[in-house]
């Protein structure tokens, strides 16, 4: 088998991982610590004492957590009783055995994919243990806050769409096209708005997001929508009246990302570019802004109950869609372990089947990528299917927007072109890539 590059970790010195354990990690903490705090009142209504002790305990528990990361202990073993504890401890196992006898996994130097996915999960083992509010989401609040303030480019995304929709049986094949790439932009710009990469400072949404279109196309590096419309086209064609055509969304942020997702999808289906959407979310809160079951449902009900009636009218079709089943949410804990996608199908068995039935499977976001590519130091030039390291359950993309120092599939001297004038182009989210494998 061919070797794989060195994973990016926090012991290169002056790399975005090191920052990024350093300063970026212990932050996010400190804000969850601070956020519970200023929740006591509310758990102490809600539960009494025992609500209150819970909280203590909590925040007691991240301050020592917050301690070893920073002062780089080596990482210890899950214990609350959740499902994918196995797992995770099989990996810390897998970690130690790749060092020499004498090193233990720790935050500094073990592979910073691992560190920052233990993190979150640590976040959640200390609720866990810590009833009643061991299912209080930590993030919620932050999530909540980044949809409202992206009101007005919400407001103008649902307006489009249902402008759209009025005629979309009337729309030849190019103007079908040009459509569709607008919404795969706009879903692409959408992953700007994460709220880890900012340590949950306001990230959201203000301007129009179909205006800025034109003016942000020099910013995809990697373009190959024309594939993906390929792809969806021909198979409208050629698919009989009872056939299936199922596209899945794994999806990232909540917020305003989840709304360009969610009017993408619509526009999908609406079209009959494809018959069933599959979507993707997380089992536990996750790199702050990622979206689960519960951020699914209630931006769904918030629209339904908007006073603006585009809104409105989405949320009430996204309700129809998902009570007609055309519209399925999955949740799997793969996608909340450390895990790079190449060993989906070893791992998570039942995952990888599932999406083998689809016909196209969008990735969202910076952190999907960094699992798809194994987060590691690849050169630019590396061609994006070897990068996948046979991840191939379906054809796929990626939309992401840059925001950490691993990039494939770049022409010669594109990347090093931007070293010398633009040193943290790969993580600011100014740029971004749609990055299609079509290959199985
Ligand atoms: O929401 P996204 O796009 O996956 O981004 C998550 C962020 O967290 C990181 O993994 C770094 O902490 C970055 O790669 C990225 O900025
Ligand atoms: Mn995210």
């Amino acid at each position: 088998m061919a070797t794989v590059p060195a994973s990016l970790a926090g012991s290169f010195q002056g790399s975005f991982a090191y920052f990024s354990i350093k300063d970026r990690l212990p932050q996010i903490l400190t804000r969850v610590i601070d956020t519970l705090h200023r929740h006591k009142n509310e758990f102490f209504e809600e539960h009494g004492e025992k609500g209150i002790e819970a909280e203590k305990n909590t925040i007691s528990i991240l301050s020592k957590l917050r301690n070893e990361l920073q002062t780089d202990k080596p990482l210890v073993p899950l214990d609350d009783k959740l499902p994918d504890v196995p797992l995770w401890n099989q990996y810390l196992e897998y970690q130690q055995n790749l060092l020499d006898g004498n090193e233990q996994p720790s935050w500094f130097q073990s592979p910073w994919l691992y560190v920052e996915c233990y993190m979150y999960r640590r976040i959640h083992e200390a609720l866990v243990h810590n009833p009643p509010i061991d299912d209080y989401d930590v993030f919620k609040e932050a999530k909540v806050q980044s949809f409202f303030e992206s009101q007005q480019a919400i407001i103008a995304l649902c307006t489009y769409l249902q402008e759209i929709l009025k005629n979309i049986e009337d729309l030849d094949e190019k103007q079908l096209q040009e459509e569709f790439f607008k919404l795969l932009q706009v879903s692409l710009w959408g992953n700007k708005c994460d709220l880890s990469i900012s340590a949950g400072e306001d990230n959201s949404q203000k301007a129009s997001p179909l205006k800025s279109l034109d003016n942000l196309k020099t910013f995809i590096l990697v373009d190959d929508m024309e594939s993906i419309w390929s792809l969806l086209i021909n198979n409208k064609k050629r698919r009989t009246s009872e056939e299936i055509t199922r596209v899945d969304i794994v999806l990232d942020n909540a917020g305003y990302e989840l709304i360009t997702d969610l009017v993408l999808a619509n526009f999908l289906l609406s079209s009959k570019l494809v018959t069933e959407i599959h979507f993707h979310g997380k089992c536990i809160p996750w790199y702050v802004s990622d979206t689960t079951k519960q951020d699914f449902n209630w931006t769904i009900k918030q629209l339904q109950s908007a006073n603006n009636r585009w809104m409105s009218r989405c949320g009430m079709n996204w309700e129809g869609s998902i009570k007609k089943g055309v519209w399925v949410y999955h949740d799997h804990m793969f996608w909340t372990l450390p895990h790079e996608f190449c060993s989906m199908a070893q791992v998570a068995t039942d995952l990888y089947t599932e999406l083998q039935k689809s016909r196209l499977i969008i990735f969202k976001g910076d952190l999907n990528y960094r699992k798809l590519t194994g987060d590691r130091k690849w050169e630019f030039t590396v061609p994006f299917h070897q990068a996948l390291n046979k991840f191939h359950p379906a054809p796929l993309c990626s939309l992401r927007t840059l925001k950490s120092d691993v990039q494939v599939g770049l022409k010669p001297g594109q990347g090093e072109q931007f070293v010398t004038s633009e040193p943290d182009w790969m993580i600011c989210g100014k740029y971004g890539v749609v990055q299609f494998d079509a290959s199985l």
